[in-house]
């Protein structure tokens, strides 16, 4: 049986460079990793529309908190399987982004903190009645938010998407979003955290070290 690690964190935090630095790091050390970033863009219909709502489509969708969560918890439910098999057959399963995205967004949407409402509805949906696997560490990946905003910005135009979607261009829920994070980690939401408060500078061989200890 593998370890589930997640990494969390803001728009353009460098989630998916960490994942893909960590990944290569394990595997030189002989491990099985599997990879998956959620929402599952092109795989899972949930994901798609999504995409489509944060673009813009979908008539007012993307204004629902409720409504937006429930995709993205779909798009995950859909992945049950594949996430026991993944963990069953890899000594680590990665995964950039999972339930608390859910939680932290929402919150941050909804004006609340890690001990309101909206977070104890993702964990009533996703852990208590979809039964996601529990995470054996989930890190949280910090950066300042202008940082993280100008990253995500500079992927854009270098992916020719034209400007962030409606999460990514809003900083006032970034900078939420961010609280609620530190808030999750520092009650041990659901499993135990790691937060890496100074991003710009994650060495993956001594993030591998820590989480193989
Ligand atoms: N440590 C770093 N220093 C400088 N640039 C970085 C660093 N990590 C990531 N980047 C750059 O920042 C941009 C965003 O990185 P990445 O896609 O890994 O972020 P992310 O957290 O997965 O974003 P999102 O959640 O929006 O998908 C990319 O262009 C990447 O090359
Ligand atoms: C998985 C997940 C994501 N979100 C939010 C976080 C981002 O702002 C967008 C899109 O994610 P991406 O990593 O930039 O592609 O969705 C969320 O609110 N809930 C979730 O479960």
């Amino acid at each position: 049986m593998g370890r589930l690690i997640v990494i969390e964190g803001l728009d353009g935090a460098g989630k998916q460079t960490l994942a893909d630095g960590l990944s290569a790091e394990l595997r030189s050390r002989g491990l099985s990793v599997g990879e998956a970033a959620f929402p599952r863009y092109g795989v899972d219909v949930h994901a798609d529309l999504i995409a489509e709502a944060l673009r813009g489509q979908h008539g007012d969708l993307a204004d629902s908190v409720h409504g937006m969560a429930v995709l993205y918890a779909l798009d995950r439910r859909h992945s049950l399987d594949w996430l026991r098999s993944g963990i069953a057959e890899h000594d680590i399963l990665l995964l950039d982004r999972y339930v608390a995205s859910n939680a932290a967004y929402g919150a941050a949407r909804s004006w609340e903190k890690a001990d309101g409402g909206f977070v104890e509805w993702v964990r009533q949906l996703e852990v208590d009645r979809f039964g996601m696997p529990r995470p054996d560490l989930q890190i949280l990946l910090r950066v300042p938010t202008a940082v993280a905003a100008e990253r995500a910005e500079r992927r854009e135009s270098a992916n020719g998407d034209g400007g962030g979607d409606r999460f990514e261009s809003d900083s006032s829920l970034q900078e939420r979003c961010d609280r609620v994070y530190l808030e999750l980690a520092e009650s041990s939401w659901w499993s135990p955290w790691r937060v890496i408060d100074d991003a710009t500078a994650v060495d993956p061989a001594g993030l591998a070290d820590r989480i193989l200890d």
